[in-house]
């Protein structure tokens, strides 16, 4: 990583405390609309939202069906701040901007974060319409190095080594499953594996069997990014893929 890559502490508080000086609220749950999620942040109640090209530091989204807002606002009580769209490795973001808004969350006071993505099955269970509740994720870029926490360490967002052993936390996924069981929705959720993989372009079938074959349940292009940044700074993690798609898996399914 080349150290004009690098963001210094002072330029994620500086994007903290210029949101901090426009809106009154201080949220303590922050979420990240994938592809296709953005509405929920249009449910927010005593809405204050920025659009991003207006926020001091902060990243432009170049994504189709990304809004590219910031919202803050109520929902069922809780103050929220809600990204309508992401960025994405495969925009040609650095990792370290792809999760800028993270440790922003972090300097907001944010306590709880939840990510949403849109995501390809592997798993036979799982079909387009389908919820699926992270359980775990496998971090393709960031095992070959791709990884936001690349570079010198900032001690004041966490440590060196952090641990991502139980970085989806098991108290919210227990609690998602419970409340999906009382909405009758339960039928429609499972946990599952995600994988992130860099894109642009969707999987061969060779590597969705190999994906398929290392357990991964859903396949997409982003959020690993995002919650290896969220448990470095103790930021508790809660996750949902939306199933849009079977990933081919069978070379006579291929068109
Ligand atoms: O922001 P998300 O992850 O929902 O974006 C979607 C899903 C894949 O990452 C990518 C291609 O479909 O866009
Ligand atoms: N593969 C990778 N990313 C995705 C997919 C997929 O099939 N569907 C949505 N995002």
């Amino acid at each position: 990583m080349h150290s004009k890559d690098q963001i210094s502490h002072d330029e994620y508080q500086k994007t903290a405390d210029w949101l901090m000086s426009q809106t009154k609220h201080r949220p303590q749950v922050a979420i990240i609309c994938g592809s296709g999620l953005g509405m929920l942040a249009d449910t927010l109640k005593c809405q204050d939202s920025f659009a991003y090209s207006d926020i001091p530091g902060f990243p432009q989204s170049t994504v189709q069906g990304h809004a590219g807002r910031l919202v803050f606002g109520e929902l069922k009580g809780k103050t929220c701040v809600c990204m309508q769209g992401r960025f994405h490795m495969y925009e040609g973001h650095s990792l370290l901007k792809t999760t800028f808004p993270v440790r922003v969350f972090k300097l907001l006071g944010v306590e709880t974060l939840i990510v949403t993505n849109a995501a390809g099955s592997l798993a036979d269970g799982l079909q387009p319409g389908d919820i699926m509740i992270i359980k775990d994720h496998v971090n393709f870029p960031g095992l070959v190095g791709l990884n936001p926490l690349c570079g010198p360490n900032d001690d004041k967002f966490g440590p060196r080594f952090p641990a991502m052993s139980g970085c989806y936390d098991k108290n919210l996924r227990c609690q998602a499953m419970e409340i999906a069981k009382q909405l009758g929705v339960a039928g429609l959720m499972q946990e599952g594996v995600y994988a992130m993989v860099g894109g642009p372009n969707f999987e061969t079938i060779a590597e969705a069997r190999l994906l398929h074959r290392l357990g991964v349940d859903a396949v997409g292009m982003s959020t690993a990014p995002e919650v290896v940044v969220a448990t470095h700074c103790g930021l508790r993690v809660f996750g949902l893929s939306l199933i849009t798609n079977k990933v081919v898996k069978s070379y006579e399914d291929s068109v």
